[in-house]
């Protein structure tokens, strides 16, 4: 039976625990366990757990994902390339959200978002499949107003705009003008009826100003939450990053 009450709140936080599994993988351990991970997530405040299975498999395992699915009191947002052997997996373990991203084996992490205009066919069948499983499908895209377009036309309910350039940037003038892209991105997929979501490389002292875009439904955290859970502890690490997107949602909106 589940205590855990949810509680809406005002921008939600999915936790990545990629490199949780990253970690156990090193060493070749059964520990730290991505499972308790989640648990604990949700626990400390979590509005659901983002993993990404890859196709190398380098953190997340299959088995990961079915022994969390069952186990999660909040929901699942399963990272998925636009693959058959990828999407029929989603569909078999019909997680509650699935969002589709781009892949290349030899890269360190998820550079630039999908590119839905020019795989606009594979991406809308792959759409059509999930969805007919019941799961809500969202496409992380970069803040182009192309991709957000082709999103909408392929029936996607949710976007997620890459953050990887704001989080990126060389110096502030730089930041300003990729967070002015996201800020455009949001207006854009919003006026298209999408929820949209954010993510990637956002950590403690850059998350604040993508939270307090009003519009935003849900920021997706990773690295930088099991980075600092080294040196604060895993739940403290969540607690943290979620008070801190809050208390920026609210200065946001009292601006
Ligand atoms: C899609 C995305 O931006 C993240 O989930 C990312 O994939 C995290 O895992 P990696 O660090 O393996 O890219
Ligand atoms: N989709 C982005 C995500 O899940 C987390 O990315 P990161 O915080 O690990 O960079």
């Amino acid at each position: 039976m589940s205590f855990l009450q949810p509680q809406s709140s005002i921008i939600d936080l999915g936790i990545n625990i990629d490199h949780v599994a990253t970690l156990r993988n090193a060493r070749g351990t059964v520990y730290p366990d991505p499972l308790q991970a989640a648990l604990l997530a949700e626990e400390a405040g979590a509005d659901a757990i983002t993993l990404h299975l890859r196709e190398d498999r380098r953190h997340i395992k299959d088995a990961d994902v079915e022994l969390i699915r069952p186990q999660l009191r909040t929901r699942m947002n399963l990272e998925s390339a636009v693959t058959s052997e990828m999407v029929d997996f989603a569909c078999r373990i019909k997680p509650q959200d699935v969002c589709l991203v781009p892949e290349r084996r030899e890269e360190v992490t998820t550079e630039g978002g999908l590119d839905v205009v020019k795989y606009f066919s594979e991406v809308s069948t792959a759409i059509k499949q999930l969805q007919a499983e019941g799961i809500r499908v969202s496409l992380f895209i970069d803040a182009d107003v192309a991709q957000i377009q082709a999103a909408a036309e392929a029936g996607a309910p949710v976007i997620e705009l890459h953050t990887g350039r704001y989080a990126d940037a060389h110096d502030e003038a730089d930041q300003q003008t990729q967070l002015q892209r996201v800020q455009q991105g949001v207006l854009e997929g919003v006026k298209r009826g999408l929820k949209v979501n954010a993510g990637h490389g956002l950590h403690y002292t850059n998350v604040q100003a993508i939270a307090a875009i009003r519009d935003i439904t849900e920021l997706n955290i990773g690295h930088a939450i099991v980075a600092h859970a080294v040196f604060v502890g895993w739940q403290n690490a969540v607690r943290e990053m979620k008070a801190i997107m809050t208390a920026a949602r609210l200065n946001g909106l009292q601006k």
